[in-house]
């Protein structure tokens, strides 16, 4: 069974194109996505139990999924991952000498290593996470209940009796030592107090899938995925992970800020030093003034005078940041994002060097792969040589064949006409097409892109183009800076924001759509080839803002 990402949902139940269906299932379209006031109401948990209920029950489907495809997979592969399996077979593909002579045969040779690594450690940072969690209420339980049993204790039946022939000193003496011993003795005999747990016993959830842990991080994705009226049968281990990675990677926005400015919103009517708190958080968090200023706006507004609970309060504010994020989706009519079904969609890729642009390429070839559609790269990027060759191991990862000219100084758009012609001959559904990122010159930007889609227009007239740049969330507003450029020389159509793990500036992401009036399509959370996922308000909302 094929997960479709772009749909959000597996491909069996709909392999033909279908608006209707790709709006259904758009979480970003759902004018409330808060639990309680969704149509998916029914079957949205609305309590911790039925919440925990849900997760586990999404747990074990997983599990039966999993055994299912065990026994289906014959012998031979069964212990083969999809992805070293690709990879090895499209190396294969890429000659032995393109990779010696290049330095970039290296990145690919510590490339799955390093995936692995990094998967390693987030596994590794999710346990001590949880142990952390699990042993602080440990400590507090049992030093309130050593104060609970002082406090309950009556004078009477703990004052310990000293002999009457002492002095008064000695006997004072005597009944403090009598009196610790009794708390050290009753101390020891306190039972364990059981440890909190956030998550289930392995008995009820069964044997642990690999890889996958039953924390917390997977009950709080599992509540995403029910708020958004999703049934635990539907719940796909990539998308479980996904969301723990992204809840992950915002980790630093939301601790360092945006829980912040929660506080303050769910404190009740907003005055003017709760206003100035909540201006300078976001813009710490580089949301930019515009943005803020919106937010401002729309929170004075409902918070000014009348007087809302903090839970009121703090949906408004997630409501207010979906509503923002979602509106050029909804502007443009193009609410859900997805390749066209036996179609050519061809997607120009754009953006600077270092901003994760053959990264994307190659996840996004991944994802497509995945995802049933036949997907296929241009490596339009001739000014650096080196690009070409790390478009082709990203290539190789995803198991996408690329489309090069191996030429000195090659025309761009000639790669781009060759690369049209193989996928026409090909049935290819996605081509994705690597462009150069210079800046130095604006105009030989704006005229090289130019001219692929004059190419693109007169060879493909057919074809659903979508310009997409790319945007290092790392950079903040300066960032925003060079996308301006890039809008003037492309005709972007939405942004893929990359490296949004370990940043605090993950509030860019408003300044994106705010600022420059562009959809986030697409956004990146790590340098693995499953790091990158289509955007969802709902969820990034919910991640940023999330306990
Ligand atoms: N942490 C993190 N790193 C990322 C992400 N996306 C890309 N990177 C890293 O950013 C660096 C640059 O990525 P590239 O894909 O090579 O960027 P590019 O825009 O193609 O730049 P050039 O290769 O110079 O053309 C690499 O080390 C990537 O692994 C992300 O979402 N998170």
């Amino acid at each position: 069974m094929v997960f479709n990402w772009f749909r959000r949902q597996y491909n069996d139940s709909s392999e033909t194109p279908s608006d209707k269906k790709q709006e259904e299932t758009t979480p970003a379209q759902e004018p409330q996505p808060e639990p309680a006031e969704t149509s998916t109401a029914e079957t949205a948990p609305d309590t911790t139990a039925d919440l925990l209920a849900f997760a586990k029950a999404a747990y074990k489907n997983i599990q039966q999924k999993q055994q299912t495809e065990v026994v289906e997979t014959p012998p031979d592969s069964e212990n083969a991952s999809a992805e070293p399996e690709t990879v090895e077979t499209a190396i294969a593909e890429i000659t032995e000498s393109e990779l010696i002579d290049e330095p970039v045969s290296t990145t690919l040779e510590t490339a799955q290593p390093e995936i692995i690594q990094t998967a390693t450690e987030e596994e590794n940072t999710e346990d001590s996470s949880v142990i952390a969690i699990a042993e602080e209420p440990d400590v507090e339980s049992s030093e309130i209940t050593t104060n609970e049993i002082e406090q309950t204790r009556t004078p009477e039946a703990t004052q310990p009796t000293a002999p009457a022939n002492l002095s008064f000193l000695e006997r004072a003496a005597a009944e403090r030592q009598a009196k610790l011993d009794q708390l050290i003795a009753t101390a020891i005999e306190v039972p364990e107090p059981e440890v909190v747990q956030p998550v289930a016993a392995t008995s009820e959830i069964g044997e642990e899938i690999p890889g996958l842990v039953f924390d917390d991080g997977f009950v709080w994705s599992a509540k995403v995925l029910a708020a958004q009226g999703r049934n635990p049968e539907d719940v796909s281990i990539e998308e479980i992970t996904w969301l723990k990675k992204l809840r992950q990677g915002l980790d630093k926005t939301r601790r360092s800020i945006l829980n912040q400015l929660k506080a303050i919103v769910g404190q009740g009517p907003l005055n003017q030093a709760a206003v100035t708190e909540i201006e300078a958080l976001l813009l710490q968090a580089d949301v930019g003034v515009e943005a803020t200023d919106f937010i401002i706006n729309a929170l004075q507004t409902k918070l000014r005078e009348e007087v809302t609970a903090p839970e009121e309060a703090i949906a408004y504010l997630k409501k207010i940041l979906r509503d923002m994020l979602d509106a050029p989706s909804i502007a443009s009519h193009k609410t859900s994002f997805t390749p066209e079904k036996e179609t050519l969609n061809i997607w120009l890729i754009t953006g600077v060097n270092g901003a994760g642009k053959t990264t994307t390429i190659g996840k996004i070839a991944h994802l497509g792969q995945k995802s049933g559609y036949k997907c296929l790269i241009g490596a339009a990027d001739t000014f650096r040589a080196a690009a070409v060759e790390q478009v082709k191991v990203w290539g190789s990862r995803s198991g996408v064949e690329v489309i090069a000219n191996p030429g000195k100084n090659t025309d761009p758009a000639a790669v781009v006409f060759d690369a049209i012609a193989a996928a026409q001959s090909r049935q290819t559904e996605l081509l994705l097409v690597d462009t150069a990122g210079r800046l130095q010159n604006k105009k030989n930007l704006m005229d090289e892109l130019g001219k692929i889609r004059r190419i693109i227009d007169k060879k493909a007239p057919n074809a659903k183009v979508e310009s997409l740049l790319v945007l290092d969330a790392t950079l903040g507003q300066n960032g925003l800076r060079q996308a301006e450029v890039f809008s003037q020389a492309a005709q972007l159509s939405g942004v893929v924001l990359t490296k949004l793990d370990g940043t605090a500036k993950g509030g860019v992401a408003l300044a994106v759509v705010q600022q420059l009036g562009l959809p986030i399509r697409f956004i990146g959370a790590g340098e693995g080839i499953e790091d990158l996922r289509p955007f969802s308000s709902y969820e990034f909302v919910e991640a940023l803002l999330s306990s």
